[in-house]
């Protein structure tokens, strides 16, 4: 048995715990996959390093409206492939041999480990270990439907389907939410034939209406979109392709493709380090319990010295969160007599695909319902890029901005952007919400520069009807 003064299971945020504070004390780090956890080596950086050769692959079909011929010569995916992971990997194990080679008070454990106690856990090959103070820091995994065939080496997850050797050909993709909207854009825009598989009616559905059914109009133009319908089973072809049997509103059909990309959502990683055995509280959805000062709870108390973070224990599967997150519970760990409370109040959210959605804060829908609760009234405007001197330089037809506003104070509740460049003219309004700007404030109390793309925030903010 080996006692540390800190122990971190998991080296995507978690591993950001890890400052020169802790110089003279002993630290394990334990990673049972790829350092840097999911991110770095899966998610988000992987992810937008294709989006954005996506957005360039895609600018001939864009130009041709404005009068500009472009044609694509090609895509090359080994090239794009290489490229990204070349980096990728080397900032991975960079960060590894660090951890595990340059630091004397830092130890690494690589393997899959589970807990046998509050702060106690023990590895595969026998080990136990014990600490001061344990951070949970697990993440989450893909979730894999109980379907006929999901074993096939042709089903991928997010984890595994950007290092395909070849462009597929044919792509199934199977979910309507993130990954799926992600990577009907990347591979859509390199040329693959993309069929989505929704089983309700509609893309994005975790978010505000206007928007959710705005794209899912413009992804039936660009994918083949299935809504409403079921994979049942995949089969193997002679060929290397597989047969998926699909049930829709029209009934049972079939389909042939190269690939298929499950993207039905991610588990907290719980269950892998026996959370629940070790008498640790769970969310109904398998999240770690938490405080607002991110320490862990048994039977609704927190542990002393027992923090989560990130994806294991969050109800946003978000970067932003978890570095937040971890950033609490950084000072939280040397700080036990003045903790730090997480902010949770106003936290945005962006996919990446084509158009880009972002939100932040009540959707029409939420807000509707705490209108009704609190006896106030909401007001909301849309503004169309296309409204916009910009708008008109790119001839936008579909990208718009919706905020809603509490119309007596003016205070912003929620805002939701589809169109280009979404994820940065949002920020403004997140801006405004943390610090407590209210509408009026915002648009009158600054220069919006003209004709910037963010002046279709500025004149949906003056469109509220606040006040
Ligand atoms: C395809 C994709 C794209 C994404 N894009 C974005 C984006 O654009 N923006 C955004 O904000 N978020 C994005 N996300 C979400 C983001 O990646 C996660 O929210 C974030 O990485 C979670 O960080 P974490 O530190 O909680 O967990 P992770 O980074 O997953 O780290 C947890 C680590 O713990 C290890 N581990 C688990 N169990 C054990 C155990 N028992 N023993 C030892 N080690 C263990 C795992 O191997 C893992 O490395 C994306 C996710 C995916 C899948
Ligand atoms: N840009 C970003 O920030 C970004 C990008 C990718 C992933 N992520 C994070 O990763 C998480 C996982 O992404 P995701 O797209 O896998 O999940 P998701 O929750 O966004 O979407 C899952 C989709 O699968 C459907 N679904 C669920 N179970 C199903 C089943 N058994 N059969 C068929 N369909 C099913 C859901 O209805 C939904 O359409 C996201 O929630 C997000 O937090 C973030």
């Amino acid at each position: 048995m080996t006692h540390y003064d800190l122990a971190i299971i998991g080296s995507g945020s978690g591993n950001t715990l890890i400052s020169p504070a802790w110089d003279d004390r002993k630290v394990v780090l334990v990673e049972g996959g790829t350092f840097g956890g999911t991110c770095l080596n899966v998610g988000c950086i992987p992810t937008k390093m294709y989006v954005y050769p996506a957005q360039q692959a895609s600018a001939p079909a864009e130009a041709f409206r404005l009068g500009v011929d472009l044609t694509l010569d090609g895509v090359r995916w080994r090239d794009i492939r290489d490229r990204i992971f070349t980096r990728i990997d080397a900032i991975s194990s960079g960060g590894r041999d660090y951890r595990a080679d340059e630091l004397e008070n830092v130890t690494l454990i690589e393997e899959y480990v589970r807990l046998t106690g509050e702060k106690s856990f023990e590895t595969p090959s026998g080990d136990v270990i014990t600490a001061d103070q344990l951070v949970i820091a697990a993440g989450s995994r893909a979730v894999l439907p109980e379907i006929p065939g999901i074993a096939l080496p042709q089903v991928h997850t997010s984890d595994t389907v950007m290092r395909l050797d070849e462009l597929p050909r044919r792509l199934l993709i199977v979910g309507g939410g993130y990954v799926s909207a992600e990577f009907a854009h990347v591979f859509g825009a390199f040329g693959t034939d993309v069929t989505i598989a929704v089983r309700s009616g509609g893309m994005l559905r975790h978010l505000d209406g206007t928007v959710s059914e705005a794209f899912t109009r413009q992804a039936a133009h660009q994918w083949d979109l299935r809504l409403d319908t079921d994979v049942t089973q995949i089969v193997a072809n002679d060929d290397g392709s597989v047969t998926a049997r699909l049930n829709g509103p029209a009934g049972p059909t079939e389909i042939e493709v190269d690939v298929v990309l499950m993207a039905v959502g991610r588990t907290p990683n719980t269950d892998r380090i026996g959370a629940a055995d070790a008498g640790l509280d769970l969310h109904d959805d398998g999240r770690l319990a938490v405080d607002e000062y991110q320490r862990v709870l048994r039977h609704g108390e927190p542990v002393e010295g027992l923090w989560a973070l990130g994806d294991v224990s969050s109800a946003h599967q978000l970067k932003h969160v978890a570095n937040h997150e971890a950033n609490v519970v950084a000072h939280n760990l040397l700080h036990p007599d003045a903790l730090r409370a997480s902010d949770h109040r106003f936290v945005p959210a962006a996919v990446f695909s084509h158009p880009q959605a972002a939100s932040v804060g009540m959707t029409e829908e939420e807000a509707l319902a705490h209108a009704e609760a609190s006896g106030t009234l909401i007001v909301t405007a849309v503004q169309h890029y296309g409204s916009t001197a910009y708008g008109w330089a790119m001839e936008d037809t579909q990208g718009f901005a919706k905020l809603i506003a509490e119309q007596s104070t003016g205070r912003i509740l929620g805002a939701h952007i589809l169109g280009h460049e979404a994820s940065m003219i949002i920020q403004p309004v997140i801006q405004a919400m943390s610090f407590g700007l209210d509408a009026h404030t915002m648009a009158r109390g600054q220069y919006w520069i003209h004709p910037a793309l963010t002046e279709v925030v500025e004149n949906a903010l003056l469109s509220l009807r606040t006040g």
